[in-house]
């Protein structure tokens, strides 16, 4: 698939296939074109160019098939400071058609899935950073999605909170077999966490493979015997690192201080 933002072409021919079941990272810097990929893949943009079916369904021509299917948590702040985590996740529960008499044992092990049952009655805008994203991800998960798209899910979070996070993802992972889609520019974490990542560099895709995969491939390029990381080979298919792209990116980066802009 192609997007094109006036001059801007937002993403270049990019074809992807994830497979069910495995957590697959988009990985590049700000402005690589991973949120676009995202929302064409949620139908919240339309592809103008290319195809994209999940599961099965085409997104152009089965908008609300495919919406079903998803659990989707947005970069930007999809929980209200003003209710408590139990009444923000019943919300998604309501909006995502959840039928009545399911809906307070989803939204029960909603909360519990992310460990959030013992503060869910209280207002969400009292939660640290992570448990902000956790009941983030609660309200994507309230719906039993077969595929989770997470946009920068660990953005502005501390370490413990950050680990905290994936390991949640990755036990609803475990216990459900759901299929996870995950854009970050923390190589780290994707290395450690991903089965497969895709490498977008402007529009993009310039390696795909297993974390191992791609590291193994440089070191043999290397032809030397030092231990390369996913951060080296962005580099050597980018011809820049991560953080020089665009400057002031972390600095944007780091105002999603979801602590405070839930309050
Ligand atoms: N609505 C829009 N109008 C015009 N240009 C846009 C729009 N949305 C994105 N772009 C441009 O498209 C390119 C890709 O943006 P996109 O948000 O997909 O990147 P990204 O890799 O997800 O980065 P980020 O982490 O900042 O979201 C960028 O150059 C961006 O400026």
């Amino acid at each position: 698939m192609s997007y094109v933002f006036g001059e801007t072409r937002a993403v270049d021919r990019v074809d992807l296939r994830v497979g069910a079941g495995e957590v697959f990272g988009l990985l590049g810097p700000n402005g690589a074109g991973k949120t676009t990929v995202i929302r064409c893949m949620t139908t919240l943009l339309p592809v103008p160019s290319g195809k994209v079916t999940v599961f099965g369904h085409d997104a152009a021509k089965e908008a609300m098939a495919v919406r079903r299917l998803l659990g989707y948590v947005p970069q930007q702040l999809s929980a209200d400071g003003g209710l408590t985590g139990r009444e923000n996740v019943t919300l998604f529960a309501r909006v995502f058609d959840v039928s009545r008499k399911e809906r307070a044992a989803r939204v029960q092990q909603a909360l519990e899935a992310v460990d959030l049952l013992e503060s869910a009655d209280r207002l969400a805008k009292t939660y640290s950073g992570g448990m902000v994203r956790r009941l983030e991800l609660a309200q994507a998960l309230v719906s039993a999605p077969r595929l989770l798209m997470l946009d920068e899910p660990t953005i502005g979070l501390d370490p413990i909170a950050r680990t905290s996070v994936w390991e949640h993802i990755d036990a609803v992972r475990r216990a459900t077999g759901m299929t996870v889609l995950v854009t970050t520019h923390y190589m780290d974490e994707a290395d450690q966490y991903c089965d497969r990542v895709a490498l977008m560099h402007r529009g993009r895709i310039r390696a795909l493979g297993t974390p191992g995969e791609l590291k193994a491939d440089l070191r043999e390029r290397r032809a030397d015997d030092s231990e390369p990381t996913l951060e080296d080979v962005f580099r050597d298919v980018a011809g820049s690192g991560l953080g020089d792209e665009g400057g002031d990116f972390r600095s944007v980066r780091s105002t999603r201080r979801t602590a405070t802009r839930v309050g």
